[in-house]
């Protein structure tokens, strides 16, 4: 799903509304209803709505949203904060609303002896994508108000005070429990520091032109959706490839063994662990189906071996900051000519020397979290700084950087960012990054694309720890469960193709 800029969003209306043809009061129409349909699913008619109404279009739909629900039964108001003439659309809606089912909230006296109704449901309908600045005055003291009323909560298209698609810098901006925005997720909806603002968000299609959308290019998109590559009927195992995890040492291989476990539950046709003499034993036992390659040192890997008939190497987690690791890493850059996933404390040595980011292989897939990407590029105030500079530093090295967390980001080396929409916080635990490393180095050898794999591991890790919360609270999900679940996620992926 595409992600566009107010500026696309609004082309797309304008597309919409010449080529459909559509007038742009119907089109409105057509949004109010999918929401107030929404609400009257919802929410039972013992709520209130209080539409809170600006003067643009958003408001617009606020007043026809509000003559629907008084349609439907709902007990509803119309609180207009910025008075009674605004864009063409509001005034033929504020018309129309004119049946006596809906009652005119007069002065901000009245609207504050609703705040401690826990039955209100707020609408906000201030402002949405026309927001070109901060507010302030007597509309920033209302918002502050109803944030801290009581009631259920929604704002239409964004919440107002909220830029869609730049750092907001205001302090006053509507704190939604659901978001119902219309055809496209907005970037700001993806931004951390937003969470409080957004809420629950849901996308309502309101047919804008399939045309536009598709014919019409954008730096991000939204995979809700991936198709799985299958092995051929004929393949024998070579043709699933052949992943080595370089991982973990004495008293941590735990993170190895979570990598090749992954990479084998992944598809992989031979998994490898490159092992130091002590740890041997522990890989073994764990995963019967991995070969070692023997390291000679003890403790701390450190000896470049032979990995030329290797599809993909996994390096990093857990491999601890010995200066012979940190060699054998270096060697592995200037020497292996294969797919590179570098992951955890193989970041760290980039960071350490960031020269040696002039070594990575175009299409090497780099796995950082927020706090290794900082460490990496830069500290970054705001995460739209951040995703800016993930788009520049794939652009400028040509590899893939998937940068985790709620929403995955992932950079192709065009600049393209691909978020993912899978996962929840069962998963901030340690060891599933291990575990989206291993699926990586699993999946790549059948794709062979090293960010299609990134995007389906992404999708596939997150499905899985969404498929484990069916069952487990998310507090006591596991990365091990992660693994365990990967099956169902990549079947239901493969029912979905
Ligand atoms: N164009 C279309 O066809 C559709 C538009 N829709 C709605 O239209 C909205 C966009 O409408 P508009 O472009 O009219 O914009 P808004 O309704 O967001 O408001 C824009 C108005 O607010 C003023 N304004 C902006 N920031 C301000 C601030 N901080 N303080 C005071 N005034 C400020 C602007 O000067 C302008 O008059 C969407 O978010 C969506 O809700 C939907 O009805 C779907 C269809
Ligand atoms: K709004």
């Amino acid at each position: 799903m595409k992600i566009f800029t107010v500026d696309k969003i609004r082309e797309a209306d304008q597309f919409t509304i010449e080529n459909e043809p559509i007038s742009s009061l119907n089109l409105m129409e057509r949004a109010s209803t999918q929401v107030a349909q929404w609400i009257l699913k919802y929410f039972p008619k013992y709520y209130r709505p209080i539409i809170v109404a600006g003067k643009g279009n958003n408001g617009g739909d606020g007043l026809a949203i509000a003559r629907m629900l008084a349609t439907f039964g709902y007990q509803t108001k119309v609180y207009l904060a910025m008075g009674t003439d605004g864009s063409d659309d509001f005034n033929a809606n504020l018309e129309r609303l004119d049946n006596g089912r809906v009652d005119i909230i007069e002065g901000y006296q009245s609207l504050k002896e609703r705040a401690i109704d826990k039955n209100i449901l707020w609408i906000d309908a201030l402002f949405g994508s026309g927001l070109s600045r901060p507010i302030e005055g007597g509309l920033a003291e209302l918002i502050d108000y109803i944030n801290k009323a009581e009631g259920k909560k929604i704002a239409i298209d964004i919440p107002s005070g909220l830029f869609a698609d730049q750092p907001t810098e205001g302090k006053s901006i509507f704190q939604a429990d659901t978001t119902l925005s219309f055809q496209f997720p907005k970037l700001a909806f993806l931004i951390p520091e937003n969470e409080a603002y957004v809420g629950d968000w849901t996308i309502l299609d309101i047919g804008l032109s399939r045309e536009y959308i598709d014919q019409t290019e954008s730096s991000f998109e939204l995979t809700k959706h991936i198709k799985l590559t299958k092995a051929s009927k004929f393949a024998h195992k070579g043709d699933r490839g052949r992943c080595t995890i370089i991982a973990g040492g004495y008293t941590r291989m735990g993170a190895a063994v979570l990598a090749a476990r992954a990479a084998l539950h992944s598809g992989i046709g031979l998994i490898t662990v490159q092992s130091c003499q002590k740890t041997i034993n522990v890989v073994q036992q764990s995963i019967p189906e991995a070969l070692i390659l023997k390291d000679c040192n003890e403790y701390s890997l450190g000896d470049f071996l032979e990995y030329g008939n290797q599809d993909v190497l996994v390096v990093g987690p857990a491999l601890g900051f010995a200066e012979k690791t940190k060699k054998l890493f270096v060697e592995i850059l200037k020497n292996y000519k294969g797919q590179l996933v570098l992951d955890a404390d193989a970041l760290t040595y980039l960071s350490e020397n960031t020269e040696l980011l002039q070594l990575l292989p175009k299409g090497t897939i780099l796995t950082p979290h927020i706090g290794e990407f900082d460490r990496l590029f830069g500290k970054h105030d705001n995460h739209f700084d951040r995703l800016k500079k993930l788009q520049q530093k794939a652009k400028k090295h040509q590899i893939i950087i998937l940068l985790k967390g709620k929403y995955s980001a992932i950079a192709s080396p065009e600049g393209q960012i691909y978020f993912n929409s899978t996962g929840n916080n069962s998963m901030a635990k340690g060891g599933s990054g291990d575990v989206l490393a291993g699926m990586i180095g699993g999946m790549f050898p059948l794709t062979k694309n090293p960010l299609q794999t990134a995007i389906n591991a992404a999708f596939l890790h997150g499905l899985s720890g969404d498929i484990a919360t069916d069952t487990y609270d998310e507090d006591y999900v596991t990365p091990s469960i992660l693994i365990e679940n990967l099956h169902l996620a990549q079947k239901m992926c493969t029912q979905t193709q």
